[in-house]
């Protein structure tokens, strides 16, 4: 998870700064020596990655658009289950990972207008490792670098979350009645992430699940004057180390749609309105994404689960109920960055 103010880099400034020496790299030691996925355990060093420069980003769903069948790349599946009427598809009996360049555009689009796809049994996808991650997530967009969690040494592309016995590099609120935490990743930067791919290299017996909801919808669920005056709006976001201005209501470039742009995690103040209508109307909108259940989702994972979701329409929260567990949780997320978020409302002042 990518979190402000991030338990990671608090987890590893504290592991560092306790050491009278300070080591210039840092790897979480995994508790068995036979860990399958060792070289994927995060890694933490001194390097320092530029400041991210905007790119041009052109959203391979449109491509997708244009083909004959947008959805060819489902026509092996051996089963297609939808979670929810309104977000959400898992997939049974494709390779994901052998997918070619069509078939990626058609996912692209296929996952804007679900929101959420869930893939099983991708040990392939999965056991090609961080080379072939990079390969996957260049196809949807400009690689994020996360400049302070935790990644497999040489890849600072691969976001990694960690908890095991010994060390943890999970989103933990020690004093909150809860775990969860609503977000969209990195929703700071000036281009956050469009299609994300994440995946568990291993996992507790139970717990741990994935809660995703429809940002679309909880948007369709308020009344037209609330949305209409919404979409007049724009918000910072702010995180490590980054913080910008984004519509509160976005559009979708692919599919159009519309979706609430805000999250408890990452999104501080809304422009132009007094500090207590800013406070109340976030805190409305937060409370009401934390109550959507009517649209939510909830990831059980299994060994060799690849998860796939449209940051721009969706949000997202770990759940951290295995706490007691001495179980490792160990996962992999790919974010591509996408475009700078587009206003539903032409013209609307972002600077
Ligand atoms: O650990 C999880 O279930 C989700 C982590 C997360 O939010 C992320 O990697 O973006
Ligand atoms: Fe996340």
């Amino acid at each position: 998870m990518s979190c402000a103010p991030c338990p990671q880099r608090l987890q590893r400034l504290t592991q560092v700064q306790s050491g009278s020496e300070i080591p210039a790299t840092l790897t979480v030691q995994a508790t068995d020596d036979d860990y399958r996925y060792s070289h994927l355990l995060p890694h933490f060093s001194r390097d320092t990655y530029p400041p991210l420069t905007p790119f041009a980003f052109s959203d391979p769903g449109l491509r997708a658009l244009e083909h004959p069948n947008p959805r060819a790349f489902l026509q092996n599946a051996t089963n297609v289950v939808e979670l929810t009427p309104r977000l959400g598809t898992e997939v049974h009996g494709i390779n994901l990972a052998e997918l070619d360049s069509d078939a990626r555009d058609e996912l692209a689009l296929e996952v804007a207008r679900r929101g959420l796809m869930v893939f099983r049994d991708q040990h392939d996808f999965i056991d090609r490792g961080p080379e072939f991650y990079k390969q996957w997530g260049s196809h949807f967009g400009r690689l994020h670098i996360h400049p302070t969690s935790g990644h497999p040494a040489g890849y600072p592309e691969i976001h990694l979350v960690y908890r095991d016995a010994n060390s943890t590099f999970n989103f933990e609120i020690s004093d909150s009645i809860t775990s969860t935490v609503w977000h969209t990743d990195v929703s700071y930067e000036l281009q956050p992430p469009g299609l994300t791919t994440f995946f568990l290299l291993s996992q507790p017996e139970t717990g741990g699940d994935t809660l995703f909801t429809s940002q679309v919808s909880t948007l369709q669920n308020l009344s037209p004057q609330f949305v209409a005056f919404l979409r007049t709006l724009t918000a910072v976001h702010s995180g490590s180390p980054s913080k910008h201005i984004h519509p509160v209501v976005r559009k979708h470039p692919v599919t159009g749609e519309e979706a609430l742009y805000v999250n408890r995690q990452f999104t501080r103040r809304i422009i132009g309105l007094k500090r207590e209508e800013s406070e109340n109307i976030l805190r409305f909108l937060f409370d009401h994404i934390d109550k959507s259940g009517d649209y939510q989702a909830r990831l059980k994972w299994a060994p060799g689960t690849v998860a796939v979701w449209d940051n721009r329409v969706t949000a997202h929260s770990a759940i951290v109920d295995y706490k007691d567990s001495k179980e490792r949780r160990h996962g992999a997320r790919i974010t591509p960055q996408a475009e700078r978020p587009i206003p539903a409302l032409d013209g609307l002042k972002l600077d």
